[in-house]
């Protein structure tokens, strides 16, 4: 096995776990969709200034300011991070053309049981009693074979933008890692994946990476439901593009939830299990969720990053002091997944040490 895609699909999902309702019919939200979560309403300081920093990635301290944060909330806003604020506008504008399809048109999109592509509603649904206000369209490689059912002649537009965009956010996923081992005294050569995924010629490996378009209509009750339920993002980092509308939380204990409002021409960064792994627990694996709003669609893009699949992680020797033990056990990227996949939020105790 060698690609992220295929470690997907012995992990098969059922229909009612993949198709979305059609969101545009509906008046009110169906017990289906109702989530008994006082905490909705609780997070309504979003215009005090948000905890998050923003950092300028030509900043000459970038590395410091970086590896600051990904210690203390493992998220930080990236401002001057080299892609170009019109491909991110025509990944906006296909986005949005995707999600106004007609339900029955985006459903000749629809992924497969096993499939990694294609249009659903989240990964996570199965480990929830109540589905979430929220349709998506995963992207591993190219779409095309999805798209083209969709646009049989006009297909190249969305696939174009979306492989470039892919592109794009693998090379600032790769600056960021370095930048980020950096930080922690680590040098590119002790990470041996990273220097040979790095050119797409001939490397035998590729890293895992996923790109998630995620649409949130505007919903009649928002006070009702959940945009997108409490998780953490499995691979080592998550590059996420969000509107102007707000909705993305990230918990931090002894606060509560925090909004990450959205920054102009900004990029969130946040990390994921693998990072929390590999640095031993220093960096937090940030629990987030989206709450949706009652006027304004959201669209968010999320790229997902990660070591080449078949790579085995433990922690960090160097992150290790003296007196300290690792907490977790070597694992390989596929392992993790599929454990991932099956647990959800236990996934990390069944790979403690
Ligand atoms: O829409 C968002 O802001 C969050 C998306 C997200 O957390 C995800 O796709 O994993
Ligand atoms: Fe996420």
């Amino acid at each position: 096995m060698s690609t992220l895609s295929e470690a997907y699909e012995d992990l098969p999902l059922d229909l009612q776990h993949i198709k979305p309702v059609d969101f545009a019919s509906l008046e009110a939200v169906p017990d289906s969709h109702v989530w008994h979560d006082s905490s909705f309403g609780a997070c309504s300081d979003e215009h005090e200034k948000s905890l998050v920093p923003v950092i300028d990635l030509e900043d000459s301290n970038a590395t410091e300011l970086i590896g600051k944060a990904c210690e203390t909330l493992g998220v930080f806003q990236l401002k001057n991070h080299g892609i170009p604020l019109s491909l991110i506008e025509e990944v906006k504008s296909e986005a949005a053309r995707f999600f106004a399809l007609s339900a029955r048109q985006k459903l000749k999109a629809l992924r497969s049981p096993g499939g990694a592509t294609g249009y659903g509603i989240a990964r996570i649904t199965p480990f929830f009693s109540k589905y979430m206000w929220h349709e998506g369209f995963t992207i591993m490689g190219s779409p095309v074979d999805h798209v083209k059912e969709l646009w049989p002649h006009d297909h190249e537009r969305f696939c174009d933008v979306m492989v470039n965009y892919q592109k794009k956010m693998k090379v600032l996923a790769e600056r960021l890692t370095r930048l980020i081992f950096k930080s922690l005294n680590i040098s590119d050569e002790e990470i041996s994946w990273l220097s040979s995924t790095s050119n797409d010629s001939g490397s035998a490996s590729t890293v895992s990476a996923a790109l998630q378009l995620n649409s949130y209509p505007p919903c009649p009750e928002p006070n009702q439901t959940m945009g997108l339920a409490p998780h953490t993002d499995t691979f080592l980092l998550t590059i996420l593009h969000q509107t102007q509308t707000n909705g993305l939380q990230i918990f931090k204990d002894g606060s509560g939830w925090l909004p990450v409002p959205p920054v102009e021409g900004a990029l969130v960064v946040n990390m994921g299990d693998l990072f929390h792994i590999l640095t031993n627990a220093r960096f937090p694996n940030v629990l987030h969720r989206v709450v949706v709003s009652g006027t304004q669609q959201r669209l968010s893009t999320a790229y997902f990053y990660g070591p080449p699949i078949d790579f085995i992680l433990s922690p960090f020797s160097k992150v290790l002091n003296s007196a300290q033990a690792p907490h977790y056990r070597s694992v390989a990227v596929k392992e993790y997944v599929a454990i991932k996949a099956q647990n959800l939020e236990k996934a990390l105790s069944f790979i403690r040490a």
